[in-house]
C-alpha cells in the first residue's frame, strides 16, 4: 500500500507521501446526534439544554442553473428564480412548484467567479481557518457539475479557486524572499485526489503501474492504485502538498483529466465516476473536501447498452442512491444513517458527523424543458437535505448526568423539524390540491368544450345522413355516369329519328319529282299526239299554218309556265284543273226524243267569240281515273233511270270530236265523263253559287246550238270523213281549249265565216225583230218539240259551219236527261214587241249604229227575259247606253232600278263598274246570234248583284262525279 500523507506533516513539507490520517479527528470531534433545526421552544427546556446552542443546519443548499451559451436556438426556461435569489419555481403545463434553498444562482446572470464569490468563498475562507467543509456537486448528468468544479479554460472552477484562495497568489517571491522567517504564515496544503468507481477507489495521483484498473475505459494513465478504506478513511493514499497555488493547480489539472469519462447521449465527456478532491491545511486543521459526483441517470437515457454498461451506471446510481439515503436519514432523525452502503457515503460521513464539518451541495440543473423531471427529481433531493439539522455536541464521558435530558431535548427538537417538515408538506399538499382542483375544474370544462364539439361534429354528420365524403362522391360518381348513359342514349334515339326523318322526306320528294317527270312526259306525249294530228292534216292553208305555229308556240309557253317550277309537283297538276275552267267541250246533241231522252256530246271550242259555248272543265289524268271509277256507278244510275222513267241527259262518255284523221279514239285523256243524273240531283249537288253558273251554261248550250244551228245529237266526225277543214277546226280549237288558250286564240284568230243559220229556224230566228206573234208561235213549236232546251230536232253545227248530222254513235251515247225549260232568254214577248216596234233591221253595223238588245240577267226572280231593242251609234259607250235604258225604264213606267251590265264573257262574271262605263263602248258587246245581228247587253239588278266565284271549282270539286260545266253568265 502507498504511504498516505500524515495529518501530522511537518508544515511546509511538499512532498505528497503519505495518506493524511483523520483519526484523531474522530475521536475528538465526532459527532453524537443530527437534530433537526426547530423554530419551537423546546418541549423540555431544561438547563442543560438552555446552555447549548441551538441546532444548525450541517447543509447549506445552493441551486445553480447552467446556460447553454453555444446554443443558437435557446429554450425557455422551466425555471424561473425568485428574485430574493432563494427559491426557485418550476413551471410545467400542468402547474409548478417552489422549492427554498439557501441561495439559486443562473449561469446566464453570474458566471463561475461570482457564483465562487456568493456561495463558496466564504467556505473556504473557513478552511483556511481550520474549517471542515464538503462542497458535494449533485444533480444530473449535463447539468455542469463538472464545468462548476473545475470550470473551463478561461474561467477556473471550484478546485482552483479554493487552491488559490487557501495557498494565496503572487506571494510566492515574497515568501522566498523572506526564507523562512514567514514560514508560520505560509499556507501549506496536502491534496489528495481520489476517484470512486465501480464502488472502488482509486488513487488518480498514484503513478504506480501495475495493480492498477484497467477496464479499457478512457484513461489518462495506464493504471491507477487502488486505495481500500478502514473505516472513514482510504488507507495509503498519495497526496500532493505544497504551498504555491500554481504547482498545485498544473498538478490537479493533470490529475483531474484521468477521471474516467465516456461520451453518452447526455454529455459528450460525461463522468463515469465520482471524483473527490481532499484539501487538508494542516497548520490550522482545515479540511476543504470537493466532491464532483458522477451524473445520475436513466440507463436507457444515457444511451448505455449491454451488461457491463448497465452494471456500470448502476454502480454510479448507488453512490448517488446511498447518499440520498443518508441525507433523508439524517434528515429523518433515523438512529441508523446508511453510511456503509457505498464508498462515497464511507467517506463522507465524517463530512455529515463532525460538528464543525460544514456540507455544502450545489444542485446543479438545467433549464431546458426536456430535463424538468431529473430538475425536479434534483431539487426535491436538495429541498431534504436542506431540513437536517445538527444538534449540539456533548461530551460523552463529562456530561453522562444530562445525557437523558439532552436526549430528550434533542428529540424535542426533531419533533418540531418533523412538524415544521409536515407543515410544510401540508401546505404544499394544500397547494397542490388546490392546484389539482384548479385543473381539475380546468379538465372539466375542456371535457365540456370537448363534449359541445362533438355534438356538433356528430350534428353535422347526421345532417350528412352519415355518409363520408367519399361516399357521397361515389354516389355522385354513380349518378353522373348513369345520366350520362341516358343522355347519350336519348341523342341516339334523336339521331336515328331524325335520320328516318330526312329519309322519308327524301323518299317523298322523289316520289313527288318521278310523279311530276312523269306528269311531264305524260304532257310531253300530249303535246306530241296534238302537233302530230295537227301536222297530218292535209290542209296547208295558211290559217292552219298560222294557228297550228301559234298553237305550239301557246301551248309550249304555257307548258313552260307550269313547269318551269319543279317544285309545285302535284299541286301544279291540280291547279291546271283549277285555274283554266274554260270550256272544251262544244258538242251537245238531242236525241231520242220520243223516249224524252237527249245525249248531248260535248266537244272542244274556243274563241272569245265563242263565249256562250257550252263549257265543261278540262281534266287531267286524275280527274279521268276518277271518271273511271264513275264508270262503274254507271250502271247502277242507268238502271236507276230506267226504273224511274225519267228524263236524263246523257253525258257521253266518248272520244273527242276532233278525233285524229285516222278515226281512232284520242286517248284516255280525252275520254269524257259519262253518266246520268237528275236535273233535280244535279242542281241540288250544285253549291248554291253555282247553280246560277249552270243555269248559264245550259243557256250557253243552247245558244250555241242555235248559232251553230245544229240539230242535238251526237256530231260524231266519223260519220262526216271528207269533212277535213270541219275537222282540222274542231281540232285546233281544241287544241287551244285543251291549253286553256281560247283567249288567245280568239285575239289572234277571228273565224270570218259566219255561223250558218239553223235550217229549222222560224220566223223568229230567221228574223232579227220578231214579233210577239212570231216569237209566241216559235215558243210553241220549240215547247212541243223539246221539253227542256226547246232546241229539239235541231242540227248542231261544228265551227266551220257544217251541219253535223243528227245521228249519235249508239255505242258512244249513254243517258238522256231532260234539260229545264225557260232556258231562253228570247222568249219574252215584250222583247219581241220592243224589237218590231223599233224596227231595227237584223244587220246592226248598217248606218254606223248598232244594233243593242237588252235584258235582265236570268236569275230566279227574273227569267231573263228581254226588254228592249236599241239602236245606237258605234262609239257609244255603256254610258250612253245606260242612258237610254233608264229612258227607256221610266217610259215603261218601270221602277227605276238600279242595274249593272254584264259583260259577258268575263270569265269571273264580274259586273262592269259604274265609273267604267264611260270608257267600254258598247260595240265590245257580245253579239246575240245570227238571227238578232246585234250586241246582247245583260243587266243585273244592283240588289241582286252576285259575283260569281271565280274558281267555281276546288280540286276536291274536280273529283266529285257531278260533273258541272261552267260558263259564262247569260
Ligand atoms: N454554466 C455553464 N456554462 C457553460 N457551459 C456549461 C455550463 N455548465 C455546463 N457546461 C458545459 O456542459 C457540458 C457538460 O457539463 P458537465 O460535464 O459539467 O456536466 P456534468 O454534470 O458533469 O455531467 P456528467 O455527470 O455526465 O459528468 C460541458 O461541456 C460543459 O462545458
Amino acid at each position: 500500500m502507498a504511504p498516505t500523507p500524515s495529518s501530522k506533516s511537518v508544515l511546509g513539507q511538499t512532498t505528497p507521501l503519505r495518506t493524511p490520517q483523520s483519526k484523531h479527528h474522530q475521536s475528538k470531534h465526532r459527532p453524537n446526534l443530527f437534530a433537526v433545526k426547530s423554530t419551537h421552544p423546546s418541549p423540555n427546556p431544561m438547563s442543560a439544554v438552555k446552555e447549548n446552542p441551538p441546532p444548525e443546519h450541517p447543509v447549506e443548499v445552493i441551486g445553480r442553473i447552467r446556460d447553454y451559451p453555444d446554443r443558437k436556438d435557446k429554450p425557455v426556461s422551466a425555471l424561473h428564480v425568485s428574485s430574493d435569489r432563494r427559491s426557485v419555481q418550476v413551471r410545467t403545463d400542468i402547474g409548478y412548484r417552489n422549492f427554498s434553498f439557501d441561495g439559486v444562482s443562473t449561469s446566464e446572470e453570474v458566471d463561475l467567479d461570482g457564483f465562487y464569490k456568493r456561495f463558496v468563498e466564504s467556505r473556504i475562507n473557513g478552511v483556511k481557518l481550520g474549517a471542515k467543509c464538503t462542497i458535494m456537486m449533485y444533480g444530473p448528468t449535463g447539468s455542469g457539475k463538472s464545468h462548476t468544479m473545475f470550470g473551463c479554460g478561461k474561467q477556473p472552477g471550484i478546485v482552483y479557486r479554493a487552491l488559490r484562495d487557501i495557498l494565496g497568489e503572487g506571494d510566492e517571491e515574497k515568501e522566498n524572499s523572506t526564507d523562512g522567517q514567514c514560514l508560520g504564515f505560509r499556507s501549506f496544503v496536502q491534496v489528495t485526489v481520489l476517484e470512486i468507481y465501480n464502488e472502488e477507489i482509486y488513487d488518480l495521483l498514484s503513478n504506480n503501474n501495475g495493480g492498477g484498473l484497467s477496464l479499457g475505459l478512457t484513461r489518462r494513465n495506464a493504471s491507477k492504485v487502488r486505495l481500500e478504506v478502514m473505516g472513514k478513511k482510504v488507507k495509503n493514499a498519495t497526496f500532493i502538498s505544497g504551498h504555491e497555488a500554481g504547482k498545485m493547480t498544473k498538478e490537479v489539472a493533470k490529475v483531474e483529466k484521468r477521471r474516467i469519462v465516456k461520451s453518452t447521449n447526455c454529455n459528450d465527456r460525461s463522468s463515469r465516476s465520482h471524483c473527490m478532491i481532499i484539501l487538508d491545511v494542516p497548520s490550522v486543521g482545515g479540511r476543504l473536501m470537493l466532491v464532483d459526483m458522477a451524473g445520475s441517470e436513466n440507463i436507457e437515457q444515457a444511451g448505455q447498452f449491454g451488461f457491463e454498461a448497465k452494471m456500470q451506471t448502476a454502480k454510479i446510481n448507488q453512490g448517488n442512491i446511498a447518499l440520498k439515503r443518508v441525507v433523508e436519514s439524517i434528515a429523518n432523525g433515523d438512529s441508523h444513517i446508511p453510511f456503509r452502503d457505498s464508498k462515497l457515503t464511507m467517506l463522507l460521513q465524517d463530512s455529515f458527523e463532525d460538528d464543525k464539518s460544514k456540507i455544502l451541495m450545489i444542485l446543479c440543473a438545467s433549464p431546458d424543458p426536456k430535463e424538468i423531471h431529473k430538475t425536479i427529481s434534483t431539487l426535491e433531493y436538495g429541498a431534504k437535505a436542506k431540513c437536517i439539522v445538527r444538534g449540539f455536541n456533548t461530551p460523552t464521558k463529562e456530561k453522562t448526568g444530562v445525557e437523558n435530558a439532552t436526549s430528550a431535548v434533542v428529540l424535542g427538537s426533531r419533533i418540531a423539524a418533523m412538524d415544521q417538515f409536515i407543515l410544510k408538506l401540508q401546505m404544499e399538499n394544500k397547494l397542490r390540491e388546490k392546484e389539482h382542483n384548479e385543473a381539475h375544474i380546468k379538465l372539466l370544462r375542456k371535457e365540456e368544450e370537448i363534449a359541445t364539439l362533438r355534438a356538433k361534429v356528430e350534428a353535422i354528420e347526421g345532417r350528412g345522413s352519415g355518409l363520408s365524403e367519399e361516399e357521397i362522391n361515389l354516389k355522385v360518381n354513380e349518378r353522373t355516369k348513369i345520366l350520362k348513359l341516358e343522355l347519350e342514349k336519348r341523342l341516339q334515339e334523336c339521331q336515328q329519328k331524325a335520320n328516318e326523318f330526312v329519309e322519308v322526306g327524301r323518299r317523298r320528294m322523289e316520289e313527288k319529282i318521278l310523279q311530276q317527270q312523269q306528269e311531264v312526259e305524260m304532257l310531253r306525249q300530249r303535246l306530241e299526239e296534238i302537233e302530230t294530228a295537227v301536222n297530218s292534216s292535209t290542209d296547208s292553208s295558211s290559217d292552219k299554218n298560222r294557228l297550228h305555229e301559234l298553237d305550239g308556240n301557246c301551248l309550249t309557253k304555257r307548258l313552260t309556265e307550269i313547269y318551269s317550277d319543279g317544285d309545285r309537283g302535284i299541286e301544279k297538276s291540280m291547279d291546271l284543273d283549277m285555274g283554266n275552267t274554260q270550256p272544251f267541250v262544244l258538242d251537245v246533241k238531242e236525241r231520242d226524243v220520243s223516249n224524252h231522252t237527249e245525249t248531248h256530246r260535248w266537244t272542244a271550242k274556243g274563241g272569245e267569240e265563242d263565249d256562250d259555248i257550252v263549257v265543261a272543265p278540262r281534266f287531267t289524268e286524275k280527274v279521268c281515273s276518277n271518271t273511271v271509277y264513275e264508270d262503274e256507278e254507271e250502271g247502277e244510275d242507268k238502271e236507276k233511270v230506267d226504273d224511274e222513267e225519267e228524263k236524263k241527259v246523257v253525258v257521253e262518255e266518248t272520244a273527242a270530236p276532233f278525233s285524229r284523221t285516222d278515226g281512232s279514239s284520242p286517248g284516255t285523256n280525252f275520254i269524257m265523263s259519262s253518266y246520268a243524273i237528275s236535273p233535280q240531283k244535279l242542281v241540288s249537288s250544285i253549291p248554291h253559287s253555282n247553280r246560277k253558273d249552270t243555269e248559264k251554261v245550259d243557256c250557253k248550250r243552247n245558244r250555241f246550238e242555235e248559232k251553230h244551228d245544229v240539230s242535238p245529237g251526237v256530231m260524231d266526225e266519223s260519220e262526216n270523213p271528207k269533212d277535213t277543214a270541219s275537222a282540222r277546226r274542231t281540232r285546233i280549237q281544241n287544241i287551244f281549249m285543251l291549253c286553256g288558250n281560247h283567249r288567245e286564240l280568239g285575239q289572234h284568230v277571228r273565224t270570218p265565216t259566219p255561223y250558218p243559220k239553223r235550217p229549222q229556224t222560224s220566223d223568229f230566228e230567221s228574223s232579227p225583230v220578231r214579233t210577239t206573234d212570231d216569237e209566241a208561235a216559235m215558243m210553241k213549236s220549240v215547247s212541243n218539240k223539246t221539253p227542256g232546251f226547246g232546241l229539239s230536232d235541231r242540227v248542231l253545227t261544228d265551227i266551220t259551219g257544217k251541219n253535223i248530222t243528227e245521228t249519235p254513235n249508239p255505242a258512244l251515247m249513254k243517258r238522256v236527261e231532260n234539260v229545264p225549260q225557260n232556258r231562253n232568254w228570247w222568249s219574252s214577248p215584250e222583247t219581241a214587241q220592243d224589237s218590231k216596234e223599233n224596227n231595227i233591221p237584223g244587220d246592226g253595223n248598217t248606218d254606223g249604229l248598232i244594233e243593242m238588245y237588252v235584258k235582265w240577267e236570268a236569275s230566279k226572280e227574273n227569267s231573263g227575259k228581254f226588254i228592249m231593242r236599241l239602236k245606237v251609234v258605234k262609239d257609244s259607250s255603256l254610258a250612253d247606253l245606260r242612258k237610254l235604258i233608264e229612258t227607256h225604264l221610266v217610259k215603261e213606267n218601270t221602277t227605276k232600278q238600279g242595274f249593272t251590265f254584264l259583260m259577258l264573257g268575263d270569265p269571273t262574271g264580274a259586273p262592269v263598274l259604274k265609273e267604267k262605263e264611260a270608257t267600254i263602248q258598247a260595240r265590245k258587246l257580245p253579239i246575240c246570234n245570227n238571227q238578232l245581228s246585234g250586241h246582247l247587253a245583260c243587266l243585273r239588278p244592283v240588289k241582286g248583284t252576285q259575283r260569281a266565284n271565280p274558281l267555281l271549282f276546288s280540286s276536291l270539286e274536280n273529283k266529285n262525279p257531278t260533273v258541272i260545266p261552267t260558263g259564262l253568265p247569260v
